[in-house]
């Protein structure tokens, strides 16, 4: 008889987070647990989220009378760590470490591997990561950014471009390995991947002002104007990062980061909501072309994914701008869970080997 395994699942998003526990491949439980703007506005840090994201999971899993000693392991999406290669990787003290330090940046994802551990060890089970938003495959030239002291880094929606582009690849009769795709992910951070070969060998930061504007980061800035607003006196450091990440783009627009309401106040004739949706749409199709170009035109299909997909509008008008380059793909909301619950399995089935996350060590220039 095939043995069953039961994961819990958690997936810590900017404007959610998502649980879900499975049986196998079989999703037997799944909540999105939204977090809205003055919800998250009382949390300094990301960090400062841990005990009240953690909390509402336990409290969902309770009021469902689900019993959490029956649990085979954990599964969390995976924060921003040193750069790695893709795969299912043991939460360690090293990682949550370096994920309680941000030592390489705050994003909520960040709590997918802490909450995740700390629930597992209470329980003597195995805590593991799938994809992380950091994994790095850039080729060479994708990573000069054009200052010698600043290179380009991979940080994107790794774990979900991935899932959607095998799943095209599938429907096309084709291997993710041997097919081209440009993936957009359209969440609360927006990012463009070119997937080349089964590789993402250019993707724009989706943290850190690259790429498109989206509902809370402002993308690409004209960074003159960064500049002298940086040395203006006006913001530290801490509040321009947060105005780039957190409070920027639509948000910083609008007051929401909700694309629902957006199209509400669309609905509701206010021409300031129009003008910054039409605007988001159009820097998401330029950075498609980009990645398309990064690709030499040769684009199996275009994949668009996230929860901004879910709306027909903003699609049709997208898909206006980019129909000529290749077929597009419409998948909306993610594959996550599934993706992280898949991870975990060919882990606990003994199919792949799970990976060992070791601190970076430190270089010292002579
Ligand atoms: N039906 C919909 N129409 C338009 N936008 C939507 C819809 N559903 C979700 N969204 C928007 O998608 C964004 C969140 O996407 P999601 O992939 O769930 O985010 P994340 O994982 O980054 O938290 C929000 O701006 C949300 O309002
Ligand atoms: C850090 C890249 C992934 C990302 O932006 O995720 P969210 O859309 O969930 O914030």
């Amino acid at each position: 008889m095939e043995q069953i395994f039961r994961l819990l699942v958690i997936n810590p998003g900017s404007t959610s987070t998502k649980i879900a526990l499975y049986d196998n491949e079989k999703s037997v439980f799944e909540e999105t647990l939204r977090h809205d703007l003055d919800e998250l506005k009382q949390f300094n840090k990301v960090i400062d989220q841990y005990d009240f994201r953690k909390n509402m999971i336990l409290e969902t899993l309770h009021n469902q009378g689900i019993n959490l000693t029956k649990l085979n392991a954990v599964v969390g999406r995976g924060g921003l760590l040193k750069p790695i290669p893709g795969g299912t990787y043991l939460v360690n003290e090293h990682m949550v470490k370096d994920l309680k330090d941000a030592r390489y940046g705050e994003h909520a994802s960040n709590l997918g591997a802490m909450i995740a551990y700390e629930i597992s060890k209470q329980l003597n089970i195995a805590a593991y990561i799938v994809d992380p938003v950091v994994v790095d495959e850039l080729q060479a030239i994708a990573r000069i950014s054009g200052m010698p002291e600043i290179k380009r880094r991979s940080i994107f929606h790794a774990l979900n471009q991935k899932a959607v582009a095998r799943k095209v690849a599938t429907e096309l009769n084709l291997t993710y390995e041997s097919a081209n795709f440009v993936v957009c992910h359209m969440g609360g951070g927006i990012t463009v991947g070119a997937h080349h070969h089964g590789k993402v060998i250019d993707v724009n930061n989706g943290l850190d002002g690259e790429g498109p504007f989206s509902p809370e980061r402002t993308g690409s800035l004209p960074v003159g104007d960064l500049l002298s607003l940086g040395f203006s006196g006006q913001f530290t450091q801490e509040e321009l990062k947060k105005k780039i990440s957190g409070q920027g783009g639509v948000v910083a627009y609008l007051g929401t980061n909700s694309m629902v309401d957006v199209e509400k106040m669309i609905t509701n004739a206010n021409e300031k909501a129009k003008l910054v949706w039409d605007a988001m749409i159009y820097q998401i199709a330029k950075e498609i072309g980009a990645s398309s170009a990064a690709l030499k035109g040769k684009v199996d299909a275009i994949i668009l994914t996230g929860g901004i997909a879910y709306s027909k509008t903003f699609i049709d008008q997208l898909v206006e701008y980019i129909a000529w380059i290749a077929p597009v793909k419409i998948l909306p909301g993610e594959n996550e869970l599934q993706a992280l619950a898949e991870g975990g399995l060919r882990v606990l089935r003994g199919h792949e080997q799970v990976k060992e996350y070791a601190l970076e060590e430190v270089y010292v220039e002579s």
